[in-house]
């Protein structure tokens, strides 16, 4: 936390991120990374006669996967590896050792685990942001995720936003994803918001990086993980474990 002093109803809008801002799914992501990876550098490391070395999924997803879009993770962390690997295509095979079927793979896992135990939304986030549209501020959502519109569907919170920018819209409109701030902007340009008079609300470093880059008025870190010094150096104007903490 630093001394900055935020009180969301001075700003005319508040742009959330979603997964570990809004709901308690980057645990679902970094285990679904985890599982693919490692069969994947096991089988690798094999056929290399090298040592097997696992995904961490703590600091690899943090540095080199957390906040990108998929197939951008995908190769943060094969290049942190020194593992090259052909993109393939969209849609390519879960069976193909590509960048898209190694995409493909990790999202199979996360679709299991979301049809058996659903999508749970942070009630720190829910309590304030119900006040804070009662007292005029506009919301958007913004991920990465090419799942968000499914996710917040299942959460049963679509109706507590007034524009979202996802994967699916980045790709539609050829947006760069984070740490690019094209995601945000476009978020701020929906709801019709300067980014200055906005705040950003991110748990990545490549989404307070966005953050910052886009010119918003503050990037609230939301260090779930007592990350806080981590999100600061990265751009956070200042953090929070909660979101209950700013009023
Ligand atoms: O694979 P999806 O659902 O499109 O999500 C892409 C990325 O979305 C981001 O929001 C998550 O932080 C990443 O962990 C995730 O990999």
């Amino acid at each position: 936390m630093s001394a900055i002093k935020v009180e969301i109803p001075g700003y005319q809008a508040a742009i959330f991120d979603m997964d570990g801002v809004v709901t308690r799914t980057a645990t679902v992501h970094a285990r679904a990374w985890k599982e693919m990876f490692d069969e994947f550098l096991q089988r690798y490391s094999v056929e290399r006669g090298e040592p097997f070395v696992p995904f961490d999924e703590e600091g690899d997803y943090f540095a080199y996967v957390d906040g990108l879009p998929r197939h951008d993770g995908v190769r943060s962390f094969l290049a942190a590896r020194g593992i090259e690997l052909p993109e393939g295509e969209h849609g390519d095979l879960q069976e193909l050792d590509t960048v898209h079927g190694l995409g493909s793979r990790k999202d199979a896992l996360v679709q299991q685990v979301l049809a058996r135990d659903g999508v749970e939304v942070f009630p720190d986030w829910l309590e304030r942001v119900k006040e804070w549209r009662q007292a005029g501020v506009k919301t958007a959502i913004v991920s990465s995720s090419l799942n968000c519109q499914a996710m917040i569907r299942a959460a049963g919170i679509e109706e507590l936003f007034d524009a979202r920018v996802d994967g699916a819209v980045s790709r539609e409109l050829g947006l760069k994803g984070k740490p690019d701030p094209d995601i945000f902007i476009e978020a701020a340009r929906r709801l019709d918001v300067e980014p200055s008079a906005s705040v950003v609300f991110e748990d990545a470093i490549s989404g307070v990086q966005a953050g910052a880059a886009g010119g918003f008025a503050v990037v609230v870190g939301v260090a779930r993980h007592g990350n806080h010094a981590d999100l600061i150096e990265h751009g956070a104007d200042v953090t929070v474990s909660e979101i209950t903490e700013l009023k």
